[in-house]
């Protein structure tokens, strides 16, 4: 037989197994399993719904079924969907059973080029089987020590300082919004981390490869031959990678933040190459800037476009946060001010997170779990919290829990009930709101990101105005969000804005000074 005769049968012979043994398990349900929702195509149904709907698919699925949990079986396995925030809460709890570190570490491998090798190093088997913390343990441990509210305040001056000297020297004219926030962002947020020797600052056009590699980066992780099928996206990736490397080499962390200058210490410690700790940073970059970028770009999408809501945050940060030194003609904005003294400027930066925010918190069921004494979770399986979906549901939220309600967050930061007279039922589930993940997997960059968010937006609103750019009737707020991709970060637009950036009348020949207090 020739080798395409067999590939053919043997295709149609795993799809008639696959297809018999579906209808077995139709028949003979486990009563403990979450419902489950079987494909239109037998397999590999679901996994077509994700490669081609990305972060809407969970929506789609959710509306099929709809269950504050369900399994979607994929291949020879199956995933857990969580649409509940009361179950959110126990899959976050059951923390020594449901791992994310089997799901990231080849994620990450994927994602920017590690060997073998290394991630064998990462799994560290000896400190487990000594029952001692773990490389990743260890490593996510110092993460959260080093950028807590407290240790980050230095780091957070530095950034400050950094977006400051931007806005003074920032000429009024015509630009595409999202492209200037995430170039802006990714200069001041890498000079915070890696100090003044970062590869950014030494190679200024770095910043434009670092976003062709994102724009491209599921071609790169899903390809075997990513140097074929997603070349500019893989080339750009081995540009920004051979700088990080270099970078490494040539000890520059030397003055880099003390959370960089520790992770390098410990991969040395642990033997990893010196190519893969450059990789490492590497990766590093992905947390550190794509989601602030991305999202002080929303943020001023939701504020700038509403003329009420920008003179309301206006009043409050004039109020709380805001103000003027004569003697140096410097505009001072203290972040400390921010955070305590603005609640709707708080508010509308976890409501921007909450409409542009997919991710799904995925966690790889090591033993078989019982989640909440009622739903069995197969060992060998993923479960995920369908962030999107929770985001989205009017049961949560009430019934605009599509739209932009800029009060939502502004009593309590777990969001509030829309319309609901019964004040009980009117506060939100904690566990709903999935901006920074939960559990044992909280973003350890949200105080960071908080400082360098609310203060970029806060300056704009304060000393610019965006006006209509020239050749345009208005501003064409409200550019699409790319839901088709799959929900490794928020959402990008789909188009830019342009706008013509102006500085106030009333604050022009003022410096900007942002501050931490
Ligand atoms: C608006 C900005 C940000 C958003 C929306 C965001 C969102 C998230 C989310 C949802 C997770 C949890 C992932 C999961 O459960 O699977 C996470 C984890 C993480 N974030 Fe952020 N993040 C932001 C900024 C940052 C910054 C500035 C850093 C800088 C260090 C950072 C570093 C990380 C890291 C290292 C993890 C993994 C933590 C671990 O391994 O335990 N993030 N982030």
């Amino acid at each position: 037989m020739s080798t395409l005769r067999i590939l053919v049968v043997g295709v149609a012979i795993a799809f008639l197994s696959a297809a018999l043994l579906e209808r077995w398990l139709r028949a003979h349900p486990d009563p403990q399993a979450p419902p489950v929702l079987y494909p239109r195509i037998p397999f590999i149904g679901h996994i077509i719904g994700l490669l081609t709907e990305g972060a809407n698919y969970y929506k789609i699925t959710s509306a099929r079924c709809r269950h504050p949990i369900y399994t979607l079986p994929m291949l020879s396995s199956q995933t857990y969907v969580v649409t509940s925030p009361h179950l959110a809460n126990y899959i976050q709890r059951a923390s020594s059973t449901l791992l994310f570190e089997p799901i990231i570490l080849p994620v990450t491998q994927r994602l920017v080029g590690f060997s073998n090798a290394t991630v064998e190093a990462f799994r560290d088997y000896e400190a487990k089987k000594a029952k001692q913390p773990s490389f990743m343990d260890r490593m996510h441990n110092t993460l959260y020590s080093l950028m807590g509210p407290a240790e980050i305040k230095y780091q957070g001056s530095i950034v400050l300082e950094q977006i400051s000297q931007r806005l003074n020297a920032l000429p009024d004219c015509d630009r595409p919004l999202f492209e200037w926030c995430r170039e802006l962002f990714v200069e001041v947020t890498t000079y915070a981390f890696y100090g003044p020797e970062n590869p950014f600052e030494l190679y200024p056009g770095l910043v434009k490869d670092y976003w062709v590699w994102e724009d491209g980066l599921i071609g790169v992780m899903a390809s075997p031959l990513p140097q074929v099928t997603a070349r500019k996206a893989y080339l750009a990736r081995e540009k920004v990678a051979k700088t990080m490397i270099e970078y490494v080499e040539k000890e520059r962390h030397i003055k880099a933040s003390p959370v960089i200058q520790e992770r390098i210490r410990m991969h040395k410690a642990l033997g990893v190459s010196l190519e893969d700790r450059g990789r490492s940073e590497f990766g590093m970059l992905f947390g550190t800037l794509v989601n602030g970028s991305i999202t002080v770009f929303w943020v001023l999408n939701y504020i700038f476009s509403r003329p009420q809501l920008m003179e309301e945050l206006r009043a409050e940060i004039q109020k709380g946060a805001f103000s003027v030194d004569h003697s140096t003609n410097t505009a001072k904005i203290s972040f400390e001010g921010l955070r305590d003294g603005c609640p709707l400027l708080n508010s509308v930066f976890r409501e921007t997170l909450r409409l542009i925010a997919p991710m799904t918190s995925a966690r790889f069921v090591t033993e078989d779990t019982i989640v909440a004494d009622t739903y069995k979770l197969r060992a060998q399986s993923v479960v995920q919290i369908a962030g999107g979906v929770l985001h989205s549901d009017e049961e949560v939220w009430g019934p605009d829990s599509r739209e932009f309600n800029p009060q939502r967050f502004i009593s309590t930061p777990n969001g509030t009930k829309t319309s609901s007279t019964d004040a009980e039922k009117r506060s939100v589930h904690p566990a709903a709101f999935r901006g920074f993940g939960g559990g044992t997997v909280f973003c350890p960059g949200r105080h960071f990101a908080q400082i360098e968010i609310l203060s970029l937006v806060a300056g704009l609103l304060m000393g610019w105005d965006f006006e209509t750019p020239k050749g345009k009737e208005s501003i064409e707020w409200d550019p699409p969000k790319d839901e088709k991709r799959i929900p490794i970060g928020v959402m990008k637009p789909l188009r830019d804005v342009v706008v013509s950036m102006k500085r106030r009348e009333e604050m022009r020949g003022l410096k900007w000074a942002l501050q931490m207090s």
